[in-house]
């Protein structure tokens, strides 16, 4: 179904021709149904890579979706041009008096320092704790996943001895949760990154639940008892060649890096990396978007919560 994408926006034309359903805006206003307002906390440096990635996901849905893309007013972005930005972002202090339905931060190449020492950390924190009130899910990816489980619930992030990287298996934690639902018992995903979020600190918050983890790379995906607030420490989202492409970048700055594991066949780099985590990528978006977002979001957003669903009046 369709995503409502800006015709200038870089994403639209790779998307495009992919087939994804995109809907242009006059089409999309005849509809009777809402559309689902999703906000998009971009803190990636390679933000146009991330947005098509993102959005791709969410167009694989039954749901018709719009989005607003927001970047932190308190960081000069060095690798996202000044252009870009202003054409299709906007910041907090635009959209703060709204609500939306849906929201998603994205990870960022900071983890290995102190939260605090991130320069839109204290814009991050504000963002957070008004994305509690104001957004019916919010879905955090990576660093992200980090940075809401220490401000929310005081859980902090730990070093790993080497870069978690690669593709890993995952196993279901939490048996008929509707985040998972349709997931195989084992599934892979990648993962790319030097800190973690551990499972016994996790244990001590009973509103937290762990969803799925795995043995090699730990904790996976955290949710609140009410599925407002989703961690998920991994890049479902990734392309077919983002850890390649990452791979590759940290070979030549000469870095000593392992190849990326369960990724390349044969763990061979010269060869075409297998693609193993795509389908759960697609339902873990589309589930989110259905169960956390679409059926619990109320019709009228600026009316109250207490309103029935978005569901019930359609
Ligand atoms: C754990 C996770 O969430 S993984 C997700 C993050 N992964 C990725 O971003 C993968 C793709 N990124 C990359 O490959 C690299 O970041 C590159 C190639 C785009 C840029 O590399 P470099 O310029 O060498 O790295 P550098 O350390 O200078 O900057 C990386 C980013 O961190 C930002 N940064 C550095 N210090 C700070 C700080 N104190 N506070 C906030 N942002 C900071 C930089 O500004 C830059 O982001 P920007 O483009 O949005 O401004
Ligand atoms: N995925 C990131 C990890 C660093 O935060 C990278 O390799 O760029």
């Amino acid at each position: 179904m369709p995503i409502k994408i800006p015709d200038n926006l870089p994403a639209k034309e790779v998307l495009t021709h992919e087939n994804i359903f995109a809907m242009d805006e006059t089409v999309a206003y005849h509809q009777d149904i809402r559309p689902l307002r999703i906000v998009i906390l971009n803190l990636m440096p390679t933000k146009e890579t991330t947005e098509t990635q993102l959005l791709r996901l969410l167009s694989n849905t039954a749901l018709q979706v719009e989005f607003v893309l927001l970047h932190p007013k308190t960081h000069t972005s060095k690798n996202t041009s000044p252009e870009h930005l202003e054409m299709f972002y906007k910041t907090f202090e635009d959209i703060r008096d709204e609500k939306f339905d849906g929201m998603i931060i994205t990870g960022a190449p900071v983890e290995q320092m102190e939260f605090e020492d991130v320069h839109y950390w204290e814009e991050l924190k504000e963002i957070m704790d008004w994305s509690s009130d104001n957004v019916t899910s919010t879905l955090h990816i990576c660093w992200a996943s980090q940075a809401g489980l220490y401000h929310h619930f005081d859980i902090p992030k730990y070093s790993v001895d080497k870069k978690l990287f690669g593709v890993f298996p995952h196993t279901i934690s939490e048996e008929n949760v509707e985040l998972l639902r349709g997931f195989d018992e084992v599934f892979f995903v990648p993962q790319s990154r030097h800190t973690e979020v551990r499972r016994e600190d996790i244990e001590k918050d009973d509103r937290l639940i762990i969803l799925s983890e795995s043995d090699e790379a730990g904790i996976y995906i955290v949710s609140t008892k009410d599925g407002k607030q989703i961690f998920v420490t991994g890049h479902s989202e990734y392309d077919p060649l983002t850890l390649k492409w990452e791979y590759e970048r940290d070979v030549n700055k000469g870095m000593d890096v392992e190849i990326p594991r369960n990724y390349y066949p044969g763990n061979d780099p010269s060869k075409k990396p297998r693609i193993t985590w795509r389908a759960h990528a697609n339902l873990l978006f589309s589930n989110w978007l259905n169960y956390y977002v679409y059926q619990e979001t109320p019709y009228d957003l600026n009316a109250g919560r207490e309103l029935s669903a978005l569901s019930a009046c359609l």
